[in-house]
């Protein structure tokens, strides 16, 4: 086991990490920018150094200034946590290559070729796991889209090979906005992600977005802690996250994380990672998708999400620690019969935004007020105390509240209870659209496809 991690990251997943190494009886290691010197994470860290000026450019993404951060605290890993150089594969490659300091992920080799979408694609249809309808190469003339469309029909999903997330994806309707959407997907391409290669898929209307959360060591271990349900977005801006999802049958549940245990295991992934899935509404079916209910491979995140506390709940594994055991060459000691979902998990990201405003993030504030809430299945994940100043150089997340239930009906209504508790003055957050989001009765009856809070919000405009 390590002696000492550096955790390169900031705010609540630094906090995250550096608990799960108190649990380990590892020590533990914080970077900040001046941005962040008075912050919760170098409070709860046993040493804290500065890596730089507040702009994340010259500080937490200066690979070269958090190596040297670990040198100087004789640290014998790293934590990328979420965002930053997460999943930056030539930064993952530098710590592999750093003697002494073990990169706590995926290898550098298995976020390379999971990174490069067409590739990704390549090695889950090798390994029989469906993929979105399309092609596995890049096109590159108008011509091969309007065969596509003759073969599949629209709309059609022109994706960048290098992009994920919510970026990176043009959707032509008909075959008259072919060439301008394949200029712009590749000129996009080229802008964001330095690559102007794009791909095909047939675009899916309706989808529900399911993910996977996979736990896999280096010994060829490899498990799924079942599924969350993602649908819930706004402008690709994930805000509401659950598990388990409401709309999979149990049959649907083993083919799903079985497909995800194929892929990434075709992938050689180690640690931990997410299987992104889109899963299709069966024409003019309502309710829990049906036994043959399409799913198809999307991406693979290669790093610890925001998200993966649903899992927690809903499982009981402490996953960062399974990331850090698992990193110091520990074997998975349990089988995947083990794994049992129980209950119902939701987890709310508290961003510091005006919801009235369009979501604009605060532009700072002090946490006048700062009462978090409590009580039998209440898990707040933040590294705030009442006084702090807002910091505004990063994104706007400042927390997360994650509600247990033993069904979704109890989750929601623990749900309400915390987030009338929770507190907070002197900052605009979203918490008053959490609350109303949990009265909206397609989110209750939990029928919502990803499009859903896109054209909901534009109605209520
Ligand atoms: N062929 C096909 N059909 C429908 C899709 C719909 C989306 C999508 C669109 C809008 C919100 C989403 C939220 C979660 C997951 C996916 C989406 C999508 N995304 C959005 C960003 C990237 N993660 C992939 N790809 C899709 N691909
Ligand atoms: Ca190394």
């Amino acid at each position: 086991m390590f002696r000492k991690v550096l955790v390169a990251n900031r705010g609540e997943i630094a906090v995250r990490v550096m608990r799960a190494c108190e649990e380990l009886n590892v020590g533990t290691v914080a970077i900040y920018s001046e941005a962040d010197k008075d912050s919760g994470h170098v409070r709860y860290a046993d040493e804290a150094y500065n890596v730089g000026p507040a702009r994340a450019a010259d500080s937490y993404l200066d690979h070269e200034g958090v190596i040297e951060a670990a040198r100087k605290a004789d640290a014998d890993a790293i934590h990328p946590g979420y965002g930053f150089l997460a999943e930056n594969a030539e930064f993952a490659s530098k710590v592999e290559a750093a003697d002494g300091i073990t990169w706590i992920g995926p290898s550098s080799d298995a976020m390379e070729s999971l990174g490069e979408k067409t590739k990704a694609r390549k090695i889950m249809k090798e390994a029989e796991v469906p993929i979105v309808p399309g092609t596995t190469d890049p096109v590159t003339d108008p011509e091969e889209v309007k065969t596509f469309g003759e073969e599949h029909g629209y709309p059609i999903a022109i994706k960048a090979e290098g992009g994920g997330g919510g970026r990176g994806m043009k959707v032509v309707w008909d075959e008259s906005e072919v060439e301008d959407q394949l200029e712009s997907a590749k000129r996009e391409g080229e802008a964001y992600f330095d690559n102007p290669s794009v791909y095909l898929e047939r675009y899916l209307e309706r989808p529900r977005h399911i993910e996977v959360q996979i736990v896999a060591d280096e010994h060829g271990n490899v498990r799924h802690l079942g599924e969350r349900d993602c649908s819930l977005q706004r402008r690709h801006q994930k805000v509401i996250e659950e598990g388990p999802s409401a709309a999979l049958t149990d049959e649907l549940r083993e083919k799903i994380g079985e497909a995800a245990r194929r892929g990434v295991s075709a992938a050689d992934y180690t640690n931990a990672g997410t299987v992104e899935f889109l899963v299709e509404e069966e024409p003019g079916r309502d309710g829990p998708l049906g036994p043959d209910a399409n799913f198809y491979f999307l991406e693979v995140n290669t790093r610890i999400q925001v998200e993966h506390t649903v899992t927690e709940e809903i499982t009981g594994y402490d996953i960062v620690k399974r990331q850090i055991r698992i990193a110091a060459g520990e074997e998975i000691d349990f089988e995947q019969d083990d794994v049992e979902i129980d209950g119902h998990a939701i987890e709310f990201r508290i961003n510091a935004e005006n919801a009235a405003k369009d979501f604009a993030p605060a532009t700072g504030g002090t946490l006048s007020t700062y009462d978090p809430p409590g009580g039998v299945g209440v898990r707040l994940d933040d590294a705030l105390k009442q006084g702090d100043e807002l910091v505004t150089d990063y994104d706007s997340m400042i927390a997360k509240l994650i509600v247990w239930g033993e069904d979704r009906d109890e989750c929601i209504e623990r749900s309400l209870r915390a987030l009338r508790e929770y507190g907070i003055e002197g900052i605009p957050t979203i918490i008053p659209f959490h609350r109303l989001m949990l009265t909206d009765e397609e989110f209750v009856a939990s029928t919502h496809t990803t499009k859903y809070l896109d054209e909901e919000l534009d109605e209520s405009r």
